[in-house]
């Protein structure tokens, strides 16, 4: 049972227990005692030994004194030393560190990686899945004056190796012997990498580069405590500690630079801004640690308020998650889309399997619930009738089987969300709060809190940040552009990149279109990035069309719109399908799809099936949804013409995703390349 562990070890380790909200007056001594700022005149690098100017402000939110990781490190474990910091599964117990001794850990590892020769500013690159290995070698890194990147554990050896060279990695830190041969077969294209390191199992061949995670920490013990200190003292809250690199929906990987003070400063005004309290917090690791999202979220918040951090087991999205949920109970949770939306499909399963009478009070609590969040929403705090037996009778024991029932908030961003999906959770009391950001801006810019949401809306901008909208058209949709001290330093050795990133004053272009309404609530309206600009030179952002018609068609699973520089609009269409343990989807059909194909008397269970036949039961319902869509499109040049099913549905396995599940539109337009030519040759030869 967590909780009577987590009150153990606090009462265990410290008599009177932390208190709560009240971190007392932060001595930022011990190694580093002055917050001083490197010189640097300007809000923007590509040089990874380069300071930037911040942008501070006079008073305010954006006036607070910067400070490095290390200090932040320094300030949770002299207030808060003996709360448990990371929780992580061995032979089925939780085995707990405090935050004392997993900054220890950080500090031995520091030693290890300055004994296997990093240099200052050089990378060392974390390929695998959560763990506290993972959190302790980047934090490690970052003490020992290295720039902590991680590296998608779905990448390909060819992509591991672009990340590493890029961020001239001297160690590479890897989960287990698939990630280790990965490694191996780029390793000659890797001239500054020096040692690697196995954080799970054995290793599986011996080589004096290759060390296990206990040899690992073992090798700095002889370093003296001075020569960390010194290099800890030299830490600059104004330059890079870390590499983000972006997952490539645009294109090759770009390596965010994040200073110290991107990352303490954007967690202590976004922690602010919904609430956390101090020792209270705990959360589950699972989504990659690689993407600016969970690292900020997981590591670096929890760090910031003191809260603890269960890692979730590696198949978390084959299926464990719920019951690390269930076990963990967490305060608050972060999905992306993707994950809110398997949930949903899942109850909706279990729901379509009820009684009569049970689906009866099912649908009538959702309505209830529905009804009670749009009101709390507004503001208006009007409780229906019937509310409180429609939480004891469903809300809580929703809650409660989710493993959500202690959770206060419940996160959904990187990505876009549907209002539909939005709205499932709502009813059942779940009220999903949207945050919106990108790497580029160390994960949040704008944020929803429980007592200001808005659905559909990605929330307001966080204190002390600023928000503008260029080139606004007559509906006031223009670019979202960022401005604040959560704003990057630059992309590692890309000027030009950096350049179209930031503009000649500092503000970050972030390529997505957005409108404000009264409130100043934000609403993404599209992706100036993936806008299709047609052969006839209409601008289309693909994503309403592409949401309009999976809400349209049940049965659909992904959908990409195509029609760039070509004369008409067209679709790929994947339909709902098994995925196996790997995560790879199959032939099979997915439940849904299979009981539509029943209750229309089609005897099926398989996507190639429904190909071959080309199924008219199927491709008429997409037809028909098209036609439902194209109905209300704006102009001709709007209306989808044609569509393709494919064989195959997107995942990240098959590399259509991205680790957040967003679609990676270059790849997949060359990969069905054959597809959407005969799409188009057909027309043409009429
Ligand atoms: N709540 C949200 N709703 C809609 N879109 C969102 C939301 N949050 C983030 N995004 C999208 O994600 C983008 C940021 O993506 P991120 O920085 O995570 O990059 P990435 O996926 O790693 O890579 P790439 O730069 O290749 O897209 C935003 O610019 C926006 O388009």
């Amino acid at each position: 049972d967590i909780e009577s562990d987590l009150s153990l070890m606090a009462n265990m380790c410290c008599p009177c227990g932390p208190q709560p909200n009240e971190p007392k007056p932060v001595p930022l001594s011990l190694a580093s005692g002055v917050t001083t700022l490197a010189l640097a005149s300007n809000f923007w690098t590509t040089r990874r030994d380069e300071a930037v100017r911040l942008r501070m402000e006079g008073s305010g939110p954006a006036s607070e004194t910067p400070i490095t990781t290390h200090q932040m490190f320094l300030q949770t474990v002299e207030n808060f030393g003996d709360h448990p910091a990371l929780a992580s599964k061995k032979n089925d117990q939780w085995e707990i560190m405090t935050w004392r001794q997993y900054y220890e850990q950080c500090r031995a590892a520091a030693k290890s990686f300055l004994k296997l020769g990093l240099e200052r500013y050089h990378g060392v690159g974390i390929l695998g899945f959560n763990a506290p290995e993972w959190f302790i070698s980047n934090i490690g890194c970052i003490f020992a004056g290295g720039l902590a990147t991680g590296i998608y554990a779905t990448n390909s050896p060819e992509a591991c190796q672009y990340v590493a060279h890029n961020c001239e990695a001297n160690v590479l830190v890897v989960e287990d012997n698939k990630q280790l041969q990965k490694i191996l077969q780029v390793k000659d294209q890797l001239p500054h990498l020096k040692a690697i390191i196995q954080y799970k199992g054995e290793l599986q061949q011996k080589a004096p580069f290759l060390y296990t995670w206990a040899e690992f920490m073992k090798l700095g013990e002889d370093v003296p405590n001075k020569d960390l200190n010194d290099i800890i003292d030299c830490l600059r809250a104004n330059e890079c500690c870390t590499l983000i690199y972006t997952s490539g929906t645009t294109g090759n990987p770009k390596g965010v630079m994040l200073s110290h003070d991107n990352i303490t400063w954007t967690t202590t005004t976004a922690g602010n801004m919904v609430h956390l309290n101090f020792t209270e917090e705990v959360v589950i690791s699972y989504l990659p640690l690689s993407h600016v999202a969970a690292q900020v979220n997981d590591m670096w918040m929890i760090m910031r308020f003191a809260g603890t951090t269960y890692f979730a087991e590696p198949d978390a999205l084959k299926g464990s998650l719920g019951q690390t949920l269930k076990e963990v109970r967490p305060t608050s949770f972060l999905g992306v889309p993707r994950v809110w939306e398997k949930m949903q499909e899942k109850m909706k399963a279990i729901g379509a399997k009820a009684s009569p009478m049970r689906k009866k009070v099912g649908d009538w609590a959702k309505s209830i619930g529905l009804q009670y969040n749009y009101s709390a929403m507004n503001g208006e705090n009007a409780v229906p009738w019937g509310f409180t037996l429609a939480n004891t009778l469903a809300f809580k024991k929703v809650r409660a089987a989710l493993g959500l029932d202690r959770c206060k908030i419940c996160f959904t961003g990187a990505a876009p969300i549907t209002k539909e999906t939005l709205e499932y959770f709502m009813s059942l009391n779940i009220p999903l709060l949207e945050l919106y950001g990108m790497s580029e801006s160390s994960g949040p810019h704008t944020i929803s809190t429980n007592s200001d949401y808005r659905i559909t809306s990605c929330g307001k901008v966080m204190p002390g940040c600023d928000l503008k909208l260029d080139k606004p058209d007559e509906d006031g949709n223009g670019e979202i552009c960022f401005w604040g001290r959560n704003v990057f330093m630059g992309y590692l050795n890309m000027p030009d990149k950096t350049a179209e990133a930031l503009d000649e004053i500092g503000w970050l272009h972030s390529g997505d279109l957005g409108r404000c309404d009264q409130y100043n609530f934000l609403y993404i309206t599209g992706r100036l990035k993936e806008i299709i600009i047609t052969a006839g030179g209409e601008n289309i952002p693909p994503v309403p069309i592409e949401d309009a018609l999976k809400a349209e068609t049940p049965i659909i699973s992904n959908v990409m719109l195509v029609g760039d520089k070509l004369k008409f609009l067209s679709m790929l269409i994947t339909l709902k399908c098994v995925v196996d343990d790997d995560g790879k989807p199959t032939d099979k059909l997915g439940p849904e799809v299979l009981e539509f194909c029943q209750k229309n008397n089609v005897r099926t269970t398989k996507v190639s099936e429904i190909i071959t036949n080309k199924e008219p039961v199927i491709y008429n319902v997409i037809q028909e949804g098209i036609e439902r869509i194209n109905a209300k499109a704006t102009s001709n040049a709007q209306k989808v013409q044609k569509f393709v099913i494919l064989e195959r549905d997107f995942s990240v396995e098959g590399g259509e995703l991205t680790p957040t599940m967003k679609l990676k539109r270059p790849v997949v337009m060359k990969m069905y390349k054959k597809k959407i030519e005969e799409m188009y040759a057909v027309t043409e030869n009429k």
